[in-house]
């Protein structure tokens, strides 16, 4: 491993890219019976399964001996012959087009590449990693927010490098998100990078103009909460509790997947509060490993709602779970005690008409 990590980086974007131009193909054709739903009830499309074959398979030709914890397996997909034929077209469609320039061959990529039914379903169960707290793996969602990505709304395919249970490196793709916040109609489709001690970027999908990302500063009465769509991933009450301590006035912005964190790095939206709705749902790591690397390196920072940071190193998920608040660093403190007051008054410790 360079410690500048230039290759995990230039690889990460790759097979990022190359699943986001699959989700995005994908979406225009997907039919109603494309779609599974898993043990827990949510959904899982031969979107998801292929953008997992898809990078799975970059990542163990150019990093054979990195292990990879990915949210989909292949168990459901063996089952069904049909979906599982979809699933390989698709997957052998995104890694034989064209190589862009820096892409490399050995990869598993390019023309004349085509991979059999069992190397992809391989490919797909070479995320079985548990994760832990030692040594150096991936983590990978092939479609984070497969809600919003059914709905046409926000989606990304989120991968992220952790070492030693810290995130090192974190890519972001959002096919479905505006390249410019001021222009929500222009170009969309956008790639967040972050490189621990190196910065974060934004460049469009194909690569093209990266640009540093900086968390601008926002004046308190401009600032609102970016919240998931779903009411049963985060406690819209709260957050909404949150924002009269903290007197904003700006409605939330509702949005599917890590594109918060994106949105949130380059300003587009104040503060992440995502608390949970019911006991026993546990935070996955990769749904928060490339966000926060994404926000630290931003000029942010990401915690629970005690203030302590997400522990990548406790498995595939952040164990008990305490929420998670994102913000500029100079503003997450504010936001940290206005959660910790709106939880007293839930909790029934202070009576709000004291405060
Ligand atoms: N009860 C829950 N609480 C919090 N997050 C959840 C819950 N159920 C599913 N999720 C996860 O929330 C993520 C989407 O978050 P958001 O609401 O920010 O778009 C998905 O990865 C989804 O997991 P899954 O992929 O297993 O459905
Ligand atoms: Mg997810
Ligand atoms: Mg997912
Ligand atoms: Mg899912």
């Amino acid at each position: 491993m360079s410690t500048s990590l230039s290759i995990e980086k230039q690889v990460a974007i790759f097979a990022v890219r190359r699943a986001c131009l699959l989700t995005s193909s994908v979406f225009n054709k997907l039919v109603k019976n494309e779609t599974l739903t898993k043990e827990d009830k949510s959904p899982v499309t031969v979107g998801d399964y292929a953008a997992q074959a898809v990078v799975n398979t970059i990542l163990k030709r150019a990093f054979p001996h990195d292990p990879i914890v990915g949210e989909e397996d292949a168990d459901d997909l063996k089952r069904d012959p049909i979906l599982t034929k979809r699933v390989v077209e698709l997957a052998n469609e995104a890694l034989q087009s064209d190589l862009v320039l820096g892409e490399m061959p050995e990869w598993g990529i390019g023309p004349g590449q085509e991979k059999s039914t069992e190397d992809l379903l391989s490919a797909i169960d070479q995320g079985n990693h548990l994760g832990g707290h030692n040594g150096r793996f991936w983590t990978l969602d092939p479609i984070d927010g497969t809600k919003g990505f059914l709905r046409g709304g926000q989606y990304a395919v989120c991968l992220a490098l952790i070492v030693d249970a810290n995130v090192k490196l974190g890519v972001i793709g959002c096919p479905n998100l505006p390249c410019n916040p001021s222009d929500p109609d222009g170009e969309k489709g956008c790639i967040f990078v972050a490189v621990h001690g190196q910065g974060a970027q934004q460049m469009s999908l194909s690569g093209a103009n990266p640009t540093p990302v900086v968390i601008p500063e926002i004046p308190s009465g401009s600032l609102n909460f970016l919240e998931s769509v779903e009411a049963a991933h985060s406690d819209h009450s709260f957050n909404e509790r949150v924002s009269n301590i903290l007197s904003i006035s700006r409605t939330p912005t509702r949005m599917d997947s890590q594109a918060k964190y994106c949105c949130l790095a380059r300003g587009d939206g104040g503060v992440y509060l995502r608390m949970p709705t019911k006991a026993g749902y546990k935070e996955k790591i990769w749904d928060h490993a490339p966000g926060t690397v994404l926000i630290e390196e931003a000029g942010g920072t990401v915690t629970d709602s005690r203030g302590l940071p997400l522990n990548f190193g406790l498995g595939k998920t952040l164990g008990e779970n305490y929420g998670v608040i994102a913000a500029r660093r100079d503003i997450h403190g504010k936001v940290l005690d206005a959660v910790q007051q709106a939880k007293a008054i839930e909790e029934g410790e202070i009576d709000q008409a004291k405060i």
